[in-house]
C-alpha cells in the first residue's frame, strides 16, 4: 500500500522533516531533483536534448537540481525560467546560483528551437503549490510543452503535471499532459484519482529521504493506493488438507425473469472468486436458466411472485441458513416491499452481505436498513447508485468522489465500494483505498454482477473487511485488463473478466 498525501500535508511533514527529524529542506530538494534527472536521463537517448521547464518555485528548484545533474552526465540541456523573479524561493535561487559555473544560460521561450522526436521535456513550472489557473506567461509555456509533446518530445513532470490540482485531481485550464511523472516522497492524490491520473503517464513515486515519521498520522482520513502485492498477499496459498467447506459457502439472491443472466454472472464471479460453494435463490421460473449458465451452482426456488417483498422473508431466512455470505441485488425484481424485506433479512442474518443493483436502489428509500443490519455490509454502487444512495447529483459526486465515499461509509457503518474509473473502497473507519485496475472495456453489461460475486467469494473464504473488498476490486480489474489484450477494448463482456480471473490466479500462484 502507499500512502497519497494532500498538498498541506506534503507541506507539513516537508516542515517536519526539517524541524524535527534532522532531514533540511534542502536537502529534500537536492534527492527530489537527482531523482527526477535520472528519470529523464534513461528517457533520452544518445543524441536527446533536455528542455528543463522551471517555475519559480521549489518545484522549479528541483528543476535546476535536475539540470545540475544532467549536465554532470554529459547531457545537452536547455534551460527556461518561467515567471517574475521576484517570486523565486530560497530553494530555486540557491539552486540557480549553483548552476552559476556550468555557464548554463537560461533561454527564452519564444528564441527556443522545438524539442523534436526523441527530446526529453522536464516540466518544473508547479507542483503542490498551484491553487489557480495558470495564465499569461505561465499558460503560454504549459502550451509549449503541449504541442513539444504532440511533435514527439516526451514530457517528464517533476511532481505533477503543471495544470493539475494536487488534492482534487482536477486540471486546470491549460494543463501539462506527461509521458513520466516523478513523484517526490509520497504520491498525491491527483496522481491517483481521474481525470489527474491520465494526464500522469506513468507515475513513479521515488525516495527523497523524506523521514514516514514526519507524515502526521490522520485517523479516519488516509488515502491509500492499493499495489499489486497488496492483492496477492490478502490471499492464502491453498493448504493441501482442506475441502470445499474451507472455502465457504455464498447464498446469491439475485435475477428475475428476463434478467436471470445477473444472477448467472454473480454466481460465476464467486465460483471463480474461489467459494466452496455457491446458491442462488431466485424467482422459481428462472432457477433453471440460471443453473443453465454453470452447472456447479445450486439453485433454490423462491416460490411467491412479482417483487421481492415481506412473502420472502422466511425462505430467504431458510436460504441463509448455514451460508458464510450473502450477495443480495443482481437483477433482482423490486417493488414497494423490497425495502421492508431487506431490512428484515439483514437485521436477522450474521453472516456479511454485499449489496448491489437494486438492492442499493431499495436501500436507498431508507437508509435506516444499514444500521439496523446485524452483520457487516459491503455496498458496491455504481455513480448512479452513489449519487441516490448518498443524495447527491452525480456531477458533484464526480467532484468530490473520495469525501462523499468517506462520509458515507462513516456514517452508516458499512464498507463501501465505489466504482468507476479508479474504484475507492471506503472502510466504514474512514480509510479509503484506491484500485488501480480496470480498464474502459469494462464498461458493459454485467461485470458488476461478476464483482459482487467476487467480494461474496472472498469473504466466504474469510478475509475480513476491508482487504476482501479491496482485494476483489484489484483482481476483478487485474482480470479486465489481462483479458482486454485478448479481446479487445470493444470485445471485452461480463463472462470474460468471470473467466478471466483464472489468469489472476493463475499468476498469483493461488
Ligand atoms: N513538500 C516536500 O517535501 C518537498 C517539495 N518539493 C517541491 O516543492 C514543490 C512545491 O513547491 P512550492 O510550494 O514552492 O510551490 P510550486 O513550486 O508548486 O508553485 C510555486 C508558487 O506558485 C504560486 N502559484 C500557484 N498557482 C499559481 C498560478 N496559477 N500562477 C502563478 N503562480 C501560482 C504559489 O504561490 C506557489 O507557491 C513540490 O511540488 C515539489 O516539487 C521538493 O523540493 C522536495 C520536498
Ligand atoms: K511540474
Amino acid at each position: 500500500m502507499r500512502r497519497v498525501l494532500t498538498a498541506d500535508r506534503m507541506r507539513a511533514a516537508e516542515r517536519s522533516a526539517e524541524s524535527h527529524h534532522g532531514m533540511p529542506s534542502s536537502l529534500l530538494m537536492e534527492n527530489a531533483g537527482r531523482e527526477l534527472a535520472e528519470v529523464a536521463h534513461a528517457l533520452g537517448g544518445p543524441e536527446a536534448r533536455f528542455v528543463v521547464v522551471c517555475g519559480p518555485g521549489n518545484n522549479g528548484g528541483d528543476g535546476l537540481v535536475a539540470a545540475r545533474f544532467l549536465l554532470a552526465r554529459g547531457r545537452r540541456v536547455t534551460l527556461v525560467l518561467v515567471g517574475p523573479s521576484e517570486k523565486r524561493t530560497s530553494g530555486f535561487q540557491r539552486n540557480l546560483l549553483a548552476l552559476g559555473p556550468s555557464g548554463l544560460e537560461p533561454q527564452a521561450l519564444g528564441a527556443l528551437e522545438a524539442p523534436r522526436p526523441g527530446d526529453v521535456v522536464v516540466d518544473a513550472l508547479f507542483g503542490t503549490g498551484l491553487t489557480r489557473a495558470p495564465t499569461g506567461e505561465f499558460a503560454e509555456a504549459i502550451q509549449h510543452l503541449r504541442r513539444w509533446r504532440e511533435a514527439g518530445a516526451k514530457v517528464v513532470a517533476a511532481d505533477l503535471p503543471s495544470g493539475l490540482h494536487t488534492d482534487s485531481a482536477e486540471p486546470f485550464e491549460p494543463c501539462v499532459e506527461a509521458d513520466i511523472t516523478v513523484s517526490f516522497g509520497f504520491l498525491k492524490p491527483g496522481q491517483v484519482l481521474e481525470p489527474g491520473a491520465s494526464l500522469c503517464g506513468d507515475v513513479r513515486c521515488v525516495d527523497i529521504g523524506l523521514p514516514a515519521q514526519a507524515v502526521e498520522e490522520r485517523e479516519g482520513q488516509e488515502l491509500l493506493f492499493v499495489e499489486e502485492a497488496d492483492a496477492r498477499g490478502a490471499i492464502a496459498p491453498r493448504r493441501s488438507d482442506t475441502h470445499k467447506g474451507t472455502y465457504g459457502h455464498v447464498l446469491v439472491v439475485a435475477g428475475s425473469p428476463g434478467k436471470s443472466g445477473a444472477a448467472a454472472l454473480s454466481a460465476l464471479g464467486a465460483l471463480r472468486g474461489g467459494a466452496g460453494l455457491v446458491t442462488v435463490a431466485t424467482r422459481a421460473a428462472v432457477v433453471e436458466s440460471v443453473l443453465g449458465h454453470a452447472p456447479e451452482v445450486m439453485g433454490w426456488p423462491l416460490e411467491s411472485p412479482g417483487p421481492l417483498g415481506l412473502a420472502d422473508l422466511e425462505p430467504l431466512l431458510a436460504a441463509a441458513e448455514g451460508k458464510d455470505v450473502l450477495v443480495v441485488g443482481p437483477g433482482i425484481p423490486r417493488g414497494e416491499e423490497t425495502a421492508t424485506l431487506l431490512g428484515e433479512l439483514l437485521s436477522r442474518i450474521e453472516a456479511p452481505a454485499v449489496l448491489d443493483a437494486d438492492a442499493l436502489n431499495a436501500v436507498s428509500t431508507d437508509l435506516s436498513i444499514l444500521r439496523r443490519a446485524k452483520g457487516p455490509l459491503v455496498l458496491t454502487p455504481h455513480p448512479g447508485e452513489m449519487s441516490r444512495l448518498a443524495g447527491v447529483s452525480t456531477k458533484a459526486l464526480q467532484k468530490e468522489r473520495v469525501k462523499v465515499a468517506r462520509d458515507f461509509a462513516r456514517t452508516h457503518g458499512v464498507t463501501l465500494v465505489l466504482k468507476g474509473a479508479r474504484t475507492l473502497i471506503a472502510h466504514a473507519e474512514g480509510t479509503v483505498y484506491v484500485n488501480p485496475t480496470g480498464n474502459p472495456g469494462m464498461s458493459t453489461g454485467g461485470t458488476g454482477d461478476v464483482l459482487s460475486g467476487v467480494v461474496g467469494a472472498l469473504l466466504a473464504q474469510g478475509l475480513k473487511l476491508p482487504e476482501a473488498a479491496w482485494t476483489a476490486v484489484f483482481a476483478h480489474g487485474l482480470s479486465g485488463d489481462l483479458m482486454v489484450a485478448r479481446r479487445g477494448m470493444m470485445g471485452l463482456i461480463a463472462t470474460d473478466v468471470a473467466k478471466g480471473l483464472c489468469q489472476v490466479w493463475t499468476r498469483w500462484d493461488r
